[in-house]
């Protein structure tokens, strides 16, 4: 991963920024919608800012100066640039998103995925109702991928991963694609000198304002003067960063009689003028981050993430679907390391969601943080996994093609109509170990429990994906931020309980959404944690990706928080995404809440005796010690303490009751969520009256006869177990057959109610 958390605001960071903006004001159509003004007026501010910066500046010192007594005569023309004349030369050149294929590559690939949405076929682009799905992503040429997940002295060349591509091959794929990637070499030499000469200019700027303190909240009666005048753009941009410098240095940077609140105040009103979003966003999302990287943050929401197309492993290789498209035009290389399935498109003379492969199945269009919540997963072949809002299936058909099309895959959306793409996905990526449901995902475990693992993919905000998204700038209030969260603990407390704790291969739940904010996120696995003791944090096993946060604003979270992760647009050039995987360990809350008392009880009492000083050898009492630690050893192995010899303190007696009261333990809690909150009563009484209550338990009922349709096949087999540690890697398992326990069998099930929606 090269490319890290920013550091402090620097103004080299600023000009390119502000480079990238203007080429993007200059080279995309502006679109239009409820923030769309906030866009084109950066866009024209942006065009404005070269020819106006200077001298805007001027004015604000001389103005400044005026105010302080002093002369402006000490302002400095901005000096020339002292790099090499080639740079220079290179800046000239034509920018390479300014040719802009990408744009007719996606109004081409938007008209298919309308077409297919009135058709039968899949749709991995979604509409305006799905705030929280993948969407299709969006190419973007300013964005250098390699910055993002490669090290840098790889960066000019394709990495493909080892399986795939043995060096023979990469070197005939690297010269298939030479031309292409040359092409993209010169564009980014271009860019980089063309961020050089910017870089440049603004330290000239810099120079001159250095020594002074920024000025950024002036006096009474000239923010008055602010107000009633239009905004101007370059000035905003200029104060936005000015308040940035100072709040990141208040003690040298701040105005006497100015609080750090002050500053914030206008930092965002600032931001809300900027880049249009409403005042309540705003302030939610730049909490979120320090001052700079907030900066970031909002900046890299202005711009695309790459096009990133994930290869279908059920039907080809990503060696053979690179060169069939390169033979095609298209320019790619694979999206990097951490994956093995992923290409990342930078050109392309032919639309990607109409080609022949594409048509074929070999590819879907898909975000490069999609496949993140997957490869935590990490399902096994075999296994059956519940996917609870699955429309329109990008994830379902990674976990089927990771599967090797073994095992059973439940994918569940409550919206019937998204359900259609989901259904066309399937098809053209021959998938066939899949039954599609159309559940309020709510109502699981009722319709069917027992799995091996669940994905919860959760409806959201939408925070992570502003760039594809705008308009989650301005149609987001606190009401969204109080009832998706409700909805997202009433699905992941579903999804737990949908879980078979006793899985021989899995056990796992893995929540995910494409919001950034705490509310969707730490707070809901926090909510679940407490309510579900039977559940625990454990290791994504992602490479990258931030730590959660353990504590927020005066919340404190559990400490295995930081094993969630946290993706980033400004950090990974991927959509903002949050991934947090949980492990099933006991049957229910109450046996879960025995099992987690004893062991802290004896974590407790293991922390005690290691705190008694040394007083000698004890042959019995080393013993004992040498038992407990390895106990602890094992726990932490995530061993079952039940099964260890040495599980003295777990109390058997309460678990054993526990276990004999699951049931009854489970409808008490179920009511006890519902009924407790009257958010949720609401809408579990709205979405569940009048459906009959179906078994709990897997193999229960037959398929009705639409579910039938549905089912493309489940296969069932006998095989053993593989090792969990393989697991964590899940790209790179080669993984061994999976021994079921009886009554598991994914087909036998209901798998579609009736006259819902
Ligand atoms: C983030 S999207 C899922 C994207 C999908 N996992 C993929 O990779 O293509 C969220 C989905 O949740 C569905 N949804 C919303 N509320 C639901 C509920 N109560 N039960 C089941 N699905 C729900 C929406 O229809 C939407 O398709």
């Amino acid at each position: 991963m090269k490319q890290g958390p920013p550091g402090p605001l620097d103004e080299s960071l600023i000009s390119s920024l502000k480079k990238t903006n203007k080429r993007k004001a200059t080279t995309e159509n502006e679109e239009e919608g409820p923030t769309s003004v906030g866009k084109k007026r950066r866009a024209e501010g942006e065009e404005k800012i070269k020819k106006k910066k200077d001298e805007d500046f001027r004015k604000a010192k001389a103005k400044e100066a005026t105010a302080n007594g002093r002369s402006n005569g000490k302002a400095k023309p901005v000096s020339k640039p002292k790099k090499s004349a080639g740079k220079v030369v290179a800046k000239a050149k034509p920018s390479p998103k300014s040719s802009a294929p990408k744009k007719s590559l996606f109004d081409d690939v938007d008209e298919i995925n309308d077409a297919i949405d009135d058709g039968d076929s899949g749709d991995e682009h979604d509409g305006p109702l799905s705030l929280g799905d993948d969407f299709f992503a969006g190419g973007d040429s300013d964005t250098d991928n390699d910055e993002v997940y490669d090290s840098g002295d790889e960066a000019s060349r394709p990495i493909f991963s080892d399986d795939e591509f043995d060096s023979d091959g990469e070197e005939k794929l690297t010269a298939a694609n030479m031309e292409g990637l040359s092409h993209k070499l010169d564009l980014q030499l271009a860019e980089e000198a063309a961020e050089a000469q910017a870089e440049l200019e603004e330290q000239a700027l810099q120079t001159n304002i250095a020594p002074e303190k920024p000025r950024v909240l002036g006096d009474a009666g000239e923010d008055e003067e602010m107000t009633n005048a239009p905004p101007d753009i370059a000035l905003l941009r200029t104060r936005i960063t000015d308040t940035v410098r100072v709040l990141e240095d208040f003690s040298n940077l701040s105005e006497e009689g100015r609080s750090r609140t002050d500053y914030t105040e206008q930092i965002l009103k600032d931001i809300c003028e900027y880049y249009g979003y409403s005042p309540f966003l705003a302030e939610k999302l730049f909490e979120l981050f320090a001052p700079s990287e907030a900066f970031s943050f909002f900046e890299a929401n202005e711009k695309e993430r790459p096009l990133v197309i994930r290869t279908n492993t059920l039907k080809t290789a990503r060696r053979e679907l690179a060169q069939a498209l390169i033979n095609r035009g298209v320019t790619l290389e694979p999206v990097g390391k951490w994956s093995k399935v992923g290409l990342q498109v930078f050109e392309s003379q032919v639309p990607l969601g109409a080609t022949p492969e594409y048509l074929a199945g070999h590819y879907i269009l898909q975000a490069a943080s999609s496949f993140l919540p997957v490869m935590a997963l990490a399902p096994q072949e075999n296994e059956r996994i519940l996917d609870m809002t699955a429309a329109p299936g990008g994830k379902t058909t990674y976990i089927s093609a990771l599967m090797k099309n073994t095992g059973c895959v439940f994918a569940n959306d409550s919206n019937r109509a998204r359900t259609k793409g989901l259904v066309g996905n399937i098809h053209r990526l021959g998938v066939k170990n899949t039954i599609v449901c159309n559940y309020d995902a709510r109502e699981f475990p009722k319709v069917i429990g027992g799995f091996d693992r669940v994905l919860l993919d959760a409806p959201c905000s939408g925070t992570g994906v502003i760039s594809k998204d705008p308009s989650v700038k301005t149609n987001k209030n606190e009401k969204d931020f109080m009832l998706l969260p409700h909805l997202q603990k009433q699905l992941l407390l579903a999804a737990i309980d949908s879980v078979d704790h006793s899985s021989s291969t899995g056990g796992y739940i893995v929540y995910s959404t494409c919001s950034v904010t705490v509310e969707e996120n730490e707070s809901v696995v926090e909510y679940a944690l407490r309510k579900r003791p039977n559940v625990r944090l454990v290791e994504t096993g992602l490479t990258f990706g931030r730590e959660g946060f353990k504590s927020y604003r005066g919340k404190r979270f559990s400490e295995k928080m930081k094993f969630t992760r946290r993706f980033y647009p400004h950090m990974y050039n991927v959509d903002g995404f949050f991934v947090a995987k949980l492990k099933k360990i006991a049957p229910t809350p109450k046996a879960g809440a025995a099992e987690k008392a004893a062991a802290e009880k004896e974590d407790e009492e293991m922390e005690e005796e290691d705190t008694v000083p040394f007083g000698g050898f004890d042959e019995e009492g080393d013993k004992v010690l040498l038992e407990k630690a390895e106990m602890k050893h094992k726990k932490k192995k995530g061993l079952d303490m039940r099964a260890a010899a040495g599980a003295k303190k777990v109390d058997r007696d309460a678990e054993e009751k526990a276990d004999i009261s699951v049931e009854k333990e489970k409808n008490v809690v179920e009511k006890d969520v519902v009924e407790k909150d009257v958010v949720e009563k609401d809408v579990v009484e709205k979405d569940v009256v009048g459906k009959p209550a179906v078994e709990s338990k897997p193999p229960a009922k037959k398929p009705s006869g639409k579910a039938k349709k549905a089912i493309v096949t489940v296969v069932e087999k006998e095989a053993t177990k593989p090792p969990e540690s393989a697991e964590k890697s899940v790209a790179a398992d080669k993984k061994q057959p999976v021994k079921k326990s009886p009554g598991k069998s994914g087909g036998k099930t209901k798998a579609k109610k009736s006259g819902k929606k």
